[in-house]
């Protein structure tokens, strides 16, 4: 039976911010650092011993990782990065703050761009200021425009099954640290959770979710390892 933890970084600027993020490289903040310490070391009491630890490109998350690892003493750990692990990109509301969206365009609309599951976000103008198209760490990739929840899973999971899901098939025990919708992805396609029940699915930051799966990668036992910012788990 292999073990997978799932961290959402800590608390970033823009979070603080009540911004729409994306792709968009903000960094942590305090209390995101303290988040992330936490989280190291609420998993070095967990006694998990981890093969190797997978990231997005966005140092909100590789700065969680990292600050967990040197609490947990593993910062020799393999570490992949890979942009298909990112957050969902937010498109034309990239920079945008939650709040003003909500009372220019009504909650209604709001809540289905951030929560509806294959309902994209309008699309960033190329060029706009927060446009990552440019930024030389994509540099050959088509990137996109905007994504929905749906279009985050179709990239997220076919990374997951061909990186992540041999090796926790092999019974190695694997840390990823990434977004709040690239790890709702992971845990709507591992926990079968219908398109219109994902939207419930709230993942706090920097709360290792720890999930143990058995050799077909059915769930055997999830929790987040903060209980006192736990939020409810999909059933399995
Ligand atoms: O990208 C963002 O703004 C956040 O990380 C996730 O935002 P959401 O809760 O609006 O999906």
């Amino acid at each position: 039976m292999a073990k997978l933890v799932l961290i959402r970084h800590g608390q970033s600027e823009w979070n603080l911010q009540n911004r729409f993020t994306g792709w968009w490289d903000v960094d942590l903040t305090e209390k995101g650092v303290a988040e992330a310490k936490k989280s190291g070391q609420m998993l070095a009491s967990s006694g998990v011993s981890f093969s190797e630890a997978f990231v997005s490109v966005q140092k909100r998350a590789i700065r969680t990782l990292w600050i967990a690892l040197e609490e947990m003493g593993r910062t020799w750990l393999p570490v992949t990065k890979d942009w298909r692990l990112n957050e969902r990109h937010y498109g034309g509301l990239t920079g945008l703050n939650k709040a003003e969206t909500a009372e220019k365009h009504g909650d209604e609309q709001v809540k289905i761009w951030r929560r509806s599951y294959d309902v994209p976000p309008p699309p960033m103008e190329k060029g706009a200021e927060f446009d990552p198209a440019n930024d030389v760490r994509y540099a050959g990739l088509d990137v996109p425009m905007t994504e929905s929840l749906k279009l985050t899973l179709e990239r997220v999971m076919p990374y997951f099954n061909s990186e992540i899901a041999p090796k926790l098939k092999a019974g190695e025990n694997i840390l990823v640290a990434a977004h709040g919708n690239s790890l709702r992805a992971i845990v709507k396609d591992l926990f079968s959770v219908a398109d219109d029940v994902i939207t419930g699915v709230e993942i706090p930051t920097g709360n290792p979710l720890l999930i143990e799966l058995d050799d077909n990668l059915k769930v055997v036992s999830a929790k987040y390892l903060d209980a006192d910012r736990a939020t409810e788990l999909p059933k399995f």
